[in-house]
């Protein structure tokens, strides 16, 4: 079965950020994105222009009607609009995906199909939440009151996906740690030629160190990230490939940038290739 990702997270109309990367990444990525908007961006490769956050019931609604009928394997949580829509998502996903109980930490979609257990009998549903504060461009994407609310979302998540300034805000590793969840730290902000991003867990630490890509192309990358991180969980491979294989598909979408605008432009989430277009016969099944 195609594995089902839950997004809620932020219109960009640029297309590069929010919601429009995170489609763009589980499509490639093999799964199918079902998305619960949290709020309408106007924004472009130059900054963030207005903020629109939609109302907290219709996210609500839409996380229900996606739940209640297609099904979840995994939730991916990014720009969430107001402090009340983080309370009430957390409340919502507390109560459809409970986190308390024994069994393993999720069973996939695919575990049914291959004789395992199925979905009916999913135990922890994986979280990935990316705490967005402020969108490549500098604008302000969560006000004080909301980032106080992500404690409650980290609380739930199974990985928490900060960059370096919005990991200082949430009051650094430790502050992160004590919440439960792993911890992602991303380390495109920092100097130098080579950017480590790191993973904390209960288990460990693990490290990727990569060059850096010279670009100014580079919006949306946490986005694609934490999307890219929550395909792979939903589909049933391991947190650290599932980490590994969303590291390398951000590599290849910046490499491939179509050099969009005068600012921040957007990644090339195709890759510069067209899936249909290749395809010999680019006719319907019968
Ligand atoms: N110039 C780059 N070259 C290669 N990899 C990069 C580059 N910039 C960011 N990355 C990678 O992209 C991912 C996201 O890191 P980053 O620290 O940029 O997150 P972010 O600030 O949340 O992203 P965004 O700009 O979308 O808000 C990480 O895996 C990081 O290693
Ligand atoms: C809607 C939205 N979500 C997230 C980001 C973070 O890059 C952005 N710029 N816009």
């Amino acid at each position: 079965m195609t594995a089902r990702i839950l997004i809620i997270a932020g219109s960009d109309s640029g297309g590069g950020a929010g919601i429009q990367a995170d489609i763009k990444t589980v499509t490639m990525l093999g799964g199918h994105a079902t998305t619960a908007i949290t709020a309408i961006t106007a924004q472009n490769t130059l900054g963030v222009q207005a903020v629109h956050p939609v109302p907290t019931d219709i996210v609500l609604a839409q996380i229900d009607s996606v739940a209640g009928d297609i099904g979840v394997d995994a939730v991916k949580i990014g720009m969430i609009g107001s402090a009340q829509t983080a309370n009430a998502v957390a409340d919502r996903l507390t109560s459809l995906f409970p986190r308390e109980g024994g069994g393993p930490v999720w069973t996939p979609a695919f575990a049914g199909e291959q004789g395992g257990a199925g979905r009916h009998h999913q135990a922890r549903i994986p979280i990935i939440f990316d705490p967005v504060m402020i969108a490549t461009s500098g604008s302000v994407l969560a006000d004080p009151a909301t980032i106080a609310a992500f404690a409650r979302l980290m609380r739930i998540a199974t990985l928490v996906t900060p960059n370096l300034p919005e990991l200082a805000a949430l009051g650094g590793e430790a502050a992160v740690r004590a919440l439960g969840p792993a911890v992602l730290i991303k380390g495109g902000h920092a100097e130098g030629e080579q950017i480590t991003d790191r993973l904390v867990t209960d288990a460990g630490e693990t490290r990727w160190t990569n060059p850096r890509i010279e670009t100014r192309h580079a919006h949306g990358t946490g986005c694609t990230l934490a999307s890219g991180i929550a395909t792979g969980l939903a589909q049933g491979m391991p947190l650290d490939a599932a980490i590994e294989r969303a590291i390398a598909f951000v590599r290849a979408a910046l490499a491939h940038a179509p050099g969009l605008g005068a600012g921040h432009g957007p990644m090339g989430h195709a890759l510069g290739v067209s899936p249909f277009d290749q395809l010999k016969d680019r006719k319907c099944p019968a």
